[in-house]
């Protein structure tokens, strides 16, 4: 047997790896025999390898079972969800999610094989990603909406059935103390973007504790498919700090911590343990902070934006993407842009995404209108905030303190026929609003009697973004938004829906109002400007450079978004702008051979030549064996 081996040239790290293995095997075989599992099934395993080579070897991968004293030994703290399992919970998770795969391929009405598509695309990621990434970018029409939304809701729902091989970190409320060691057990020494989550408010899906890493890595698919970030330099982090959902907390499969959310100064001191990690290792990564919950977007935005590189998609992305829609309904209509400020917006959902577009839309209008503090002022009579409780108003009480700038003047809305509290029925047919925007959460907020007053709307072509996520949560459908309100309309949705036959070869067009049309641009001309914040300026360029995107031609057509088909030139558009607006405010310092001073001297074409030098391509490198 020797012999044999040593003809075929195995190395005897090799010989030994394959002799455990046999033991193990026979172990197995044997498993009758006591005498001999006792004597060979004590004896440890010793591997060569640390960290993310040990979770990819299956030989020696026990996945979620490795114990927490294993974890520390073999540098896989943070490479897994916190919870250990037995490997009767993993046989048992694995068993259960096996049979609900028929029941469950299902998200909404689009795509019954969503799922398992998904599977198949997952399993490519784990083999090959040069590959993986060539399918989606090749195919992004196709498979965005399976590894992006509206699957990847789906698939943080199913998360625990999910679970094969780990991707990102898992930092929990467990490892408060460990994260700057931790931090050294990633394996790449560059990391260009971080999109982290603590699961809080995952797409209109709620709380879904650890299962929100699924958003992390759907988003940084697109960074890789959309941006040319290299994927071995992104990475998906989930923050666990518990979960207030009763399901998961009760479920004994789940993978998260099972005890209700940290709460706060022990939650911030968390998050702020986290950011100073990632930063002493990566000093110029970017971190994108996706789906926590309004309470603490707002307030972790606040704290964080001035001292590192991050942003909030679901605030300030959303914000941007949004305006470009706004705008774009201006010109819909044939009208200049500078009419904007005239607009009469509803908005129905007071969450981060909403207050979020509510800031931006009217600080667009104040600029717009003199950039004065009367202009601020008289901007604010432009919208009809509805949430939960209905229209909201100065009346109220305990209002949000984010919210309360967007409270309408009692005695003000009284003159329009309305009250504190009135339907979003009601406030539409008194208001005969231009746009009628959701990012409620609440899926057919926009019913036939809402729709149904839209139709009395003063715009000659009314406005519907149900902007929701997912299918399932949009507001209306495209089909009820048309047949309901008539041809002549606008729509935009978060979830993509496919185009609406009006008769007469007419189709009713549906645009995509999703943030993936700017969160990879403000993340790569960030990166590539060595801004070392993200500012407003920034920001406001990515948002003005989408919303001038298209064409006059297009967007009489109601075609006021790109196809996601455009999605890497769109970025790289986006990316543009924002190194344009960061070197003009300073902010810029360059990005490893391109320093500050090299990069100010660039004109438009020269820096859209730099940005498109810098995207990763999915193109097999020639790969060369070299000793250590
Ligand atoms: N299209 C996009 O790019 C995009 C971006 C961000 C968020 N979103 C979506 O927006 C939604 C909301 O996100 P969020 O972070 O603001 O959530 P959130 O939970 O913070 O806010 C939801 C808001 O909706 C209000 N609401 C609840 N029921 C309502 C009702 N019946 N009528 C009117 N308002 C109601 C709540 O009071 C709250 O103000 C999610 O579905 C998310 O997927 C979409
Ligand atoms: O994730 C998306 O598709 C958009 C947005 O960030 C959301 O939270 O819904
Ligand atoms: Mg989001």
């Amino acid at each position: 047997m020797g012999n044999f081996y040593r003809q075929m040239r195995i190395s005897s790290a090799l010989l030994k790896r394959l002799q455990s293995h046999r033991r193990t095997v026979a172990a197995v075989n044997v498993s009758g025999s006591r005498s001999f599992t006792t004597t060979e099934g004590h004896r440890p395993t010793i591997v060569h390898k640390r960290s993310l080579d040990i979770l990819h070897d299956p030989w020696f991968n026990k996945g979620t079972a490795f114990t927490m004293t294993e974890r520390d030994r073999l540098d896989l703290r943070g490479l897994l969800p916190p919870n250990v399992m037995s490997s009767e919970q993993q046989i048992e998770r694995f068993m259960a999610d096996l049979k609900r795969l028929q029941l469950s391929a299902r998200d909404g009405p689009s795509d019954p094989y969503s799922l398992a598509k998904w599977r198949i695309l997952n399993r490519l990621h784990d083999r090959n990603e040069t590959m993986y990434y060539k399918v989606l970018i090749d195919n992004i029409e196709e498979y965005a909406p399976i590894v992006y939304t509206p699957t990847v809701g789906l698939v943080c729902q199913k998360y625990s059935g999910l679970f094969r091989r780990p991707r990102g970190m898992y930092f929990s409320a467990e490892d408060r103390g460990e994260m700057m060691s931790m931090v050294y057990n990633w394996p790449a020494d560059q990391v260009d973007m971080i999109v982290v989550t603590d699961g809080s408010r995952i797409l209109g899906l709620g709380d879904l504790g650890v299962q929100g890493i699924g958003i992390s890595i759907g988003k940084l698919d697109l960074y890789v498919a959309a941006a040319g970030i290299n994927p071995q330099r992104v990475l998906p982090v989930m923050i666990d700090v518990g979960t207030n959902n009763e399901n998961l907390l009760k479920d004994p499969l789940y993978l998260g911590l099972q005890e209700h959310r940290l709460e706060g100064e022990e939650y911030i001191a968390v998050i702020d343990e986290f950011m100073e990690a990632v930063f002493t290792r990566w000093p110029h990564v970017i971190v994108q902070f996706e789906d926590f919950q309004s309470k603490w977007a707002f307030k972790l935005l606040q704290r964080y934006r001035n001292e590192y590189r991050m942003f909030n998609d679901d605030v300030q992305g959303t914000a941007g993407v949004a305006l470009a829609g706004l705008l774009g309904a201006v010109r819909a209509q044939g009208r200049p842009m500078i009419d904007f400020p005239k607009m009469k917006i509803v908005v129905a959902g007071a969450g981060s995404a909403g207050i979020g577009v509510l800031n931006a839309a009217r600080k667009t209008m104040a600029r717009m209108l003199g950039d004065t503090e009367i202009a601020f002022e008289s901007a604010r009579s432009q919208f009809w905030v509805v949430d939960a409780n209905g229209l909201l108003t100065e009346a109220r009480e305990n209002i949000d303190q984010d919210a309360r700038p967007f409270a309408r003047k009692v005695k003000e809305i009284e003159r329009q026929g309305l009250t504190e509290g009135a339907k979003l029925a009601e406030v539409v047919r008194q208001v005969k609003p231009d746009v009628l925007l959701g990012l409620s959460a609440v899926g057919g907020l926009f019913s036939k009697e809402v729709l149904e007053a839209l139709k009395d709307s003063t715009s000659t072509r009314p406005a519907i973004f149900p902007m929701s996520n997912p299918t399932k949560n949009a507001e209306c459908t495209p089909e009820e938004a048309f047949s309901i309100v008539g041809d002549h309309i606008i729509f935009g949705s978060g979830s993509p829906f496919d185009n609406v036959d009006l008769g007469n070869g007419h189709v009713g067009h549906c645009n995509q109002a999703n943030n993936m049309f700017l969160f990879p641009g403000i993340g790569l001309g960030t990166l590539l400007s060595g801004s070392k914040i993200v500012s407003d300026g920034m920001l406001q360029a990515a948002a003005e450079c989408l919303a001038a995107y298209m064409t006059e031609e297009e967007v009489l057509q109601g075609i006021i978004y790109p196809s996601i088909s455009r999605i890497r030139d769109i970025t790289k558009e986006v990316a543009a702008a924002v190194i344009t607006e960061a070197i003009e405010e300073d902010l810029a310092e360059g990005y490893r051979e391109m320093d500050g001073r090299e990069l100010q001297k660039l004109n438009q074409d020269e820096i859209r030549t730099y940005i498109m030098n810098n995207m990763w391509s999915p193109e097999y490198p020639t790969v060369v064996y070299k000793k250590d």
